[in-house]
């Protein structure tokens, strides 16, 4: 066992996903740690005498009334991640950059450490209620690429914010470890590169992937927010379902309160007493998680699996839809044969459990397609319940938002202005809940008494702020030129045509991969080699007509790209 402890505690579940990768992969041998969000702290977490690294100053408000005496507060500190700033360097000097970050203190903070370490150009922050620099020449965000609205100069992505290295320092001495100072310099810079070679694109399994396993059911119905009629029907279906033996299927966006929805019918339901067990099949590899659900059993000896520890209890098992397909399979079997066989094993012990499975996509989309088995499916959709996304039951917003105000952050007077109230509301929330307790927490630290409109993060204001990036940086499109850049390639009519694919495919939500779009350039008569397609895509890109991201969302056409497109098929109709 490790001498030390050290538990971090952040409101947003991908910062405290990537600080804590990085304080692993530094201190990792030497101490203990453990994370939690904001949300999930309770006043049995922490111990007299623990050691908390808090991810901001203004989160110390909220954590205090779950903190027993003699607890130590460490505050972290943000820092650039110096191995991104590589492309910011080797610009010639006094560039005008504009930074973009998700909320006004960011924002501040990101452009006084660009100031302090890349001297050598002028940075900017956005600040959605004042004018625009003029002669922008570069847009600069620190991971946050898809708050910048197309149309925009080229963008420079310097990566999330890390772990500043004096809180670092901060931390071994308060472990006396600054014998070790030298070896933990080194892993800092490690951590640096390793962090800036991945991508840190928001998903759930990313964020869940060290956290995989809920061990306790700690949501009732009573904790569910349910206004609309919607989410009332939702509600009293759990209610419901709660009380019968089938298995229950939770579909909905990512954020909707699927586990809650689940530890809440486990609560409701005749197995209460039992145990509450959760995984999440998105963040274990086949093979594992199959061990980890259903046990194994060979020569070294038996171990059994999920389903064996959930007996007489609940097991939820979470992105049902990940399950491989000879994990869909055993599952299958369980729910026919009400026993489970450990792998390699040859007997089957009986489990009475209550099975609760939940995915973020159509399930029946999948059947269809064959990826997921089609008895399963039916066994799996006879008592399903979907969970709107927020967007579609903008009712709710204000309650929730008064519930956590004041139940979850003890903010009784703080008021939102009726502005602010329309755009939360009208605000497309695609991390739905999740996201939303995310901003609420983040109005409550800003210690005001009234939160208007300036207040709420960028994010939330993108629609406002896209016409406003867009009617500054439109007066510099000028089609002639990009023409004329694009026929330095010599490919103008294939530029059109992916400029013509991305527009309809935003038309009808649809993002394409490159093969995709190389697929139906094809059809269209255009025959080009993969690397071919990249170098148009990246000139494209390069001209600000398409938006290039990473993840879910993929390439799509920006604001500026369409605009361009109408120009010019309005001038090849005259
Ligand atoms: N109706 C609600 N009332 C109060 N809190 C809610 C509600 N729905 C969701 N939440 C909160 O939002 C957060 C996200 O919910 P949850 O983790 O259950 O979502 P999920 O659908 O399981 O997400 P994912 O698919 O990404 O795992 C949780 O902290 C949960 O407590």
């Amino acid at each position: 066992m490790k001498k030390h402890q050290l538990t971090l505690v952040a409101i947003q579940e991908e910062y405290l996903s990537t600080i804590s990768k990085q304080v692993r992969e530094i201190v990792g041998d030497l101490i203990e740690i453990r994370e939690t969000t904001v949300k999930k702290l309770t006043r049995e977490l922490v111990h007299p005498g623990e050691t908390l690294l808090l991810s901001g100053d203004f989160i110390v408000q909220l954590v205090k009334p779950f903190l027993p005496d003699g607890v130590t507060c460490i505050i972290a500190k943000r820092g650039l991640n110096f191995v991104n700033l590589k492309e910011l360097l080797s610009l010639p000097k006094g560039r005008k950059c504009l930074v973009v970050n998700d909320t006004r203190r960011n924002t501040h903070e990101t452009v006084e450490a660009l100031k302090e370490i890349v001297f050598e150009h002028q940075f900017y922050p956005y600040e959605p209620d004042q004018p625009l620099p003029d002669n922008i020449d570069y847009v600069v965000t620190p991971g946050e690429e898809q708050l910048i609205p197309g149309g925009s100069p080229k963008v420079i992505d310097i990566g999330p914010r890390v772990l500043d290295l004096d809180t670092l320092l901060e931390v071994s001495k308060h472990f006396g470890l600054t014998g070790h100072s030298s070896l933990l310099v080194k892993r800092y810079m490690k951590s640096l590169v390793s962090l800036s070679q991945e991508k840190q694109t928001y998903s759930p399994a990313h964020v869940h992937a060290e956290n995989t396993m809920e061990k306790k059911a700690n949501y009732f119905f009573a904790d569910v927010v349910a206004k609309s009629p919607s989410m009332v029907s939702v509600l009293n279906m759990a209610q419901k379902l709660a009380k019968t033996d089938s298995p229950v299927h939770l579909y909905g966006d990512t954020g909707t309160g699927k586990s809650m929805l689940a530890q809440a019918i486990h609560n409701g339901s005749h197995v209460r007493g039992g145990p509450y067990l959760s995984v999440n099949c998105a963040a274990r590899s086949g093979d594992t998680l199959e061990k980890e659900l259903f046990g194994t059993e060979n020569d070294q000896g038996v171990s059994p699996g999920l389903f064996e520890y959930a007996n007489g209890g609940t097991l939820c098992i979470e992105e049902v839809n990940e399950l491989s397909a000879s994990g869909q399979s055993r599952l299958l079997q369980i729910f026919e044969e009400k026993r489970v066989t450990r792998i390699g094993g040859s007997l089957s012990t009986p489990v009475n459990i209550r099975v609760i499975t939940t995915s973020s996509t159509d399930l029946s989309a999948l059947a269809k397609k064959g990826t997921f088995r089609r008895d399963l499916y039916y066994h799996l959709s006879a008592l399903a319940i979907n969970i709107p996304s927020l967007c579609e039951r903008t009712e709710d917003i204000p309650f929730l938002i008064d519930h956590y105000l004041k139940q979850h952050l003890g903010k009784t007077d703080l008021t939102i202005t009726h502005d602010a109230m329309q755009t939360l509301i009208h605000y497309s929330w695609p991390g739905n809940v999740r996201e939303l307790y995310n901003v609420v927490s983040h109005l409550a630290c800003l210690d005001e008494k009234t939160v208007d409109s300036s207040a709420l993060p960028l994010n939330v204001k993108k629609e406002e702020q896209e016409k406003r990036f867009h009617h500054h940086f439109a007066q510099q499109i000028d089609e002639k030129q990009i023409i004329q850049k694009i026929e330095e390639h010599g490919f103008l009519e294939e530029s059109l045509e992916i400029l013509r694919i991305f527009e309809r495919g935003k038309r009808v939500h649809t993002s394409f991969g490159r093969l995709a779009v190389k697929k139906i350039l094809n059809e269209r008569g255009f025959k080009l080699s993969e690397q071919q397609l990249r170098l148009r895509l990246e000139v494209l890109h390069e001209l600000g007509l398409l938006n290039v991201r990473q993840g879910r969302s993929g390439t799509t056409i920006s604001r500026k790209g369409e605009q361009f497109l109408k120009k010019i098929e309005a001038m090849l109709k005259a």
